[in-house]
């Protein structure tokens, strides 16, 4: 299998070398996975008895006159410590008896634009600065790697390219010296066996911490701040589970790794070794290499997919003549004895297949693991166990295996559940254990996970140097596709039924969906983005599901896959245009294209290898890929022309909208929203609609078919709350708060003028838009300008502008007279907190979260953010849904309709 990496940073081993020496031997690339990087001279770390001489003082945090900087009202200040001289390490490590586990963070780029929008912004919803945590966590990335520990001078050739045994401040100041003093905290046996290399070579102290702690620390932090961390597997079938935070005590802890441990875990730090068994990990690894002659675990592990351990276990029926021995409710096929065939006189090892062998071997161990571990839940009264260690692999049949023997010695009674991060709990606690760097109480909605290029396949592992610069990432990419087509044809599968059904009670795995490493997840790398917060408005943030569409079912995956697919060359062209179309642009396009089209198959071939994936994750996966290859903003030049030309036609449409009856004028403005809410680049038919007319000609003919009821029409409900019946005149809103779509006609046309109706009839207005850009979608920072043009024609929008405090800049020469206008409620603009098409309320800027503590009234805009997401979404106040559902299936689906269709869902609070 071709084998990207999961690090963003990281390159297959072979393409690398193939780049350095100049395209010769291409055929080596593909199909050649080494586990673990061979780097170049220039990545070497010192040899053996080189450079830092050894220090042995054990370093420790310096807590004396600690101090906040800056505002001590601020939720988590940033901590100084003067005299703190010691360089504290953000790398930690776990060295197994196999493996070596490492979990790295990287610091982001200050990014925090402290534009005068966000300033007045911030005075007028009375927030500070966000809510920064505590040193030194600032908002960075969380990596996971691995390395096999036998090759542990590569690890320490990847440590030392990346720097990473340099303290943190020494990292981003290379003139600083690398410090002396600096100390890594290590778990694992290899913490003790090779603290004099680390010392030798990378002139680090390991800090050593107590292994089971380590694994205890990582579940829980996984199990706590993850969402859809664990999941079940039973017969082929994943489910991602969310844990009750409150709930998720006592549990049953089994890691797999060279050996297993059973820890019974009673909360954070409260623990007990309660078992272990040394029939694991390494037994199969060991006696499966003596058995089979395999090179590699994996190709052990992909061996078991072909074999039929019928002919080496000894079954049921083969003691019974074929028959079951129902009694006590064994089936024929039922395992009898694990190898208990080759007690055999007439058959040696060469007459056994090695993919019966290994089948045999590593349902024995899994079965033998799954039955102790139920054991010990039984005697402990605990129903949860869950299983972590690399020995598990993300291997289906592996997996299935566990869950089968928990679920039938329990009579259904305990729980099998594995975790996404599996082999990396020792090295996460391990990370944990620095002091003060915040983590421990990080929650979920402050970690995004993302999968950067690299991703597609397997997590963790290493394949090559570190890619230096984008440049080398394109080039990688490119050497990648040229051998690489099989990235885009689904991965071959398995003869159905080879995959040795006959068993013990069997685990139903079906031969024909077990693939090759299919199901081994990819662990991304985590950002922390301590900012976000969870959108106050939630009716209940615990039961919200963003995602309307859920794409674990098949045939929905597949069908957006093609959509997604077919709109990719399109999407191409847009962003090379928008770079201005040069060699470079086309080759970071190019690099784009494939990245996300290797991404798409991955997922074709397994849609759980990301993690639970909704249609959301998706089209966030293509803006983020996009990034990745420095594509800013794909659509600015459309957006800018569509502004232009829909600011040139408002001021008439506003003289139109206010010569009409307060009524009339209400439903023209909903129906001038939906009608707007055409424009959109992401959707194939409408993109197709645009070469058939002007922005204008479009705009108008999609008002005039504006045809009420709607599909989905609660106008009449939503018009009485605005308007009242009879003398009954109902108060207005205090604030709304508007969630924008598109730039052009859909802001301009539809957003703004309903926006002012609002201001006009006394409600506070914030416009809430995306922080970065996705397909033509209006971003924050785009639209002060935008209401600043607006506001040349218009009273109400400038007043209300002013008093906002949008118009700093825009206006201070169109201002004079118009000064103060306290009167005036406000109109302000916020940043959503993401760069998607959709949004996922729970992971919201805290600039938002803090506009929202005044609203009572949300209005969602656009088939993303009120249709892929939130359609479902119950809030804490009345809501309104708008959309034009620019899609037959969806429609269909949906709202059992027909393309463009139309949603006006109101959803008053009860
Ligand atoms: N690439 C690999 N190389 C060696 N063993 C692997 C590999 N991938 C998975 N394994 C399995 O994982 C086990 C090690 O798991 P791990 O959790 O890292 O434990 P340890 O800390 O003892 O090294 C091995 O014994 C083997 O069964
Ligand atoms: C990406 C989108 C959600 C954006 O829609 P919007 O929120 O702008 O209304 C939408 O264009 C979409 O679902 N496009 C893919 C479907 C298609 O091309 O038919
Ligand atoms: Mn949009």
């Amino acid at each position: 299998m071709a084998g990207l990496t999961e690090d963003p940073e990281l390159g297959i081993n072979d393409i690398k070398e193939e780049t350095e020496r100049n395209n010769k031997h291409i055929d080596k690339v593909v199909g050649v996975v080494a586990e673990e990087s061979v780097l170049g001279e220039r990545d070497m770390a010192p040899p053996a008895g080189g450079l830092i001489h050894r220090s042995s003082s054990r370093p420790q945090l310096d807590l004396s006159k600690a101090a906040i900087q800056g505002n001590f009202e601020e939720r988590n200040p940033t901590i100084l410590l003067p005299n703190q001289s010691d360089d504290i390490s953000h790398l930690a490590l776990d060295i197994g008896g196999s493996l070596i586990k490492l979990v790295y963070f990287s610091r982001h780029e200050d990014q925090s634009i402290n534009d005068k929008r966000k300033k007045t912004v911030k005075e007028r919803l009375g927030i500070s600065n966000g809510n920064r945590r505590s040193y030194p966590i600032l908002g960075g990335r969380l990596h996971f790697v691995k390395f096999e520990t036998s090759k542990i001078n590569h690890c320490l050739d990847f440590i030392y390219s990346k720097q990473l045994h340099r303290g943190m401040d020494a990292r981003w100041n290379s003139e600083l010296p690398a410090n002396e003093n600096t100390v890594i905290k290590a778990t694992g046996g290899g913490a003790y066996k090779f603290a004099d290399l680390f010392k030798e070579r990378l002139g680090v102290s390991l800090d050593k911490e107590d292994e089971m702690n380590c694994l205890v620390a990582g579940a829980n932090f996984l199990l706590k701040a993850i969402r859809h961390e664990a999941f079940t597997h039973m017969e082929g079938q994943k489910e991602f589970v969310q844990i009750d935070h409150n709930e998720l005590f006592p549990y049953l802890l089994v890691n797999i790794g060279s050996g297993v441990s059973m820890i019974k875990v009673d909360g954070d730090g409260k623990f007990q070794r309660v078992s272990g068994t040394n029939v694991g990990g390494g037994t199969y690894w060991g006696l499966g290499r003596l058995l089979t002659k395999c090179k590699s675990f994996d190709d052990l592990l992909e061996l078991s997919q072909r074999g039929n351990n019928g002919t080496i276990d000894m079954l049921v029926g083969d003691i019974y003549g074929g028959m079951d021995y129902s009694k006590i409710g064994l089936s024929a096929s039922t395992i009898a004895s694990s190898f208990g065939k080759a007690i055999s006189d007439n058959k040696e090892l060469e007459d056994y297949r090695p993919e019966d062998i290994s089948l045999s071997l590593l349902r024995m161990i899994s079965y033998n693991i799954g039955q102790i571990s139920y054991l010990n839940a039984l005697l402990f009264g605990i129903k949860r166990i869950f299983f972590g260690g690399f020995f598990i692999r993300g291997h289906a049949y592996t997996m299935d295996t566990i869950s089968f023997a928990v679920h039938f010695w329990s009579k259904g009674e305990a729980q099998a559940m594995f975790l996404r991060h599996e082999g990396f709990l020792g090295a996460l606690g391990a990370f944990m254990s620095y002091e003060k760097h915040g983590l421990d109480d990080l929650m979920a909605h402050q970690l995004v996970e993302r999968f950067p290029m690299g991703a597609p396949y397997t997590g963790g592992k290493i394949h090559g140097p570190p890619l230096g610069d984008l440049n080398e990432k394109i080039s990688w990419m490119e050497k990648f596709l040229q051998k690489g087509t099989e990235i885009t044809a689904p991965v071959p599968m398995a003869p159905p039924g080879t995959t040795g059904l006959g068993g013990f009670e069997v685990p139903s795995s079906k031969g024909g969906i077990l693939r090759s490493d299919a199901s081994a997840l990819n662990v991304g790398v985590l950002h922390l983005v301590p900012s976000l917060e969870v959108f106050p408005l939630l009716a209940d943030p615990k039961t919200y599901e963003p995602n309307t569409i859920d794409l674990s079912d098949h045939s929905e995956f597949e069908y957006w896959f093609t959509v997604l697919s077919e709109h990719l060359q399109d999407l191409v062209d847009k962003a090379v245009a928008s770079e201005g179309g040069t060699d470079d642009a086309k080759r970071r396009g190019d690099a784009f294209a494939r990245a996300f089209s290797a991404h798409l198959a991955r997922l074709l071939e397994e849609p759980a290898a990301y993690g639970k994936l909704g249609l959301a994750n998706l089209l966030e996966l293509r803006e983020e890929c996009l990034r990745e290859f420095q594509f800013v903003d794909a659509y600015r030049s459309i957006k800018q022309r569509e502004n232009e030309a829909s600011l040139a036609v408002l001021p008439d449409l506003l003289i139109e909208l206010d010569s009409m009856s307060e009524e009339t004028r209400l439903l023209t403005l909903i129906e001038g929203v939906l009608a707007a809410n055409i424009f959109d680049w992401g959707a194939r038919a409408c993109v197709d609609l645009y070469h058939k007319g002007t922005i204008i000609e479009i705009y108008r003919m999609s008002r005039n078919k504006m045809q009420r009821p709607w599909r989905v029409d609660d106008f009449d409900v939503f018009k009485e709350r605005m308007l009242g019946s009879g003398d009954k005149k109902p108060p207005p809103h205090r604030r709304a708060l508007l969630f924008v779509d598109n730039a052009g006609a859909d802001v301009v046309l539809g957003m703004l003028p309903l926006a002012r109706e609002l201001l006009r009839r006394g409600t506070e207005v914030v416009l809430v838009a995306n922080s970065l850009p996705a397909l033509n979608d209006v971003t924050a920072m785009e639209l002060p300008e935008i209401v600043a043009e607006a506001a040349k024609h218009c009273d109400i929008l400038r007043r209300a502008a002013e008093a906002g405090g949008l118009l700093v800049d825009a206006m201070i020469n169109t201002l004079d007279g118009y000064k103060e206008n306290s009167s005036s409620v406000p109109l302000m603009v916020v940043e959503n907190g993401c760069g998607s098409p959709c949004i996922d309320l729970r992971q919201v800027s805290s600039e938002l979260a803090a506009a929202a503590k005044d609203a009572d009234l949300i209005i969602l805009e656009g088939m993303g953010r009120a249709l892929h997401t939130n359609f479902n979404a119950q809030f804490k106040c009345d809501a309104l849904k708008l959309a034009m559902v620019k899609n037959q299936r969806l429609a269909e689906k949906l709202i059992n309709g027909n393309i463009y269709d139309c949603v006006c869902r109101y959803e008053p609070l009860r």
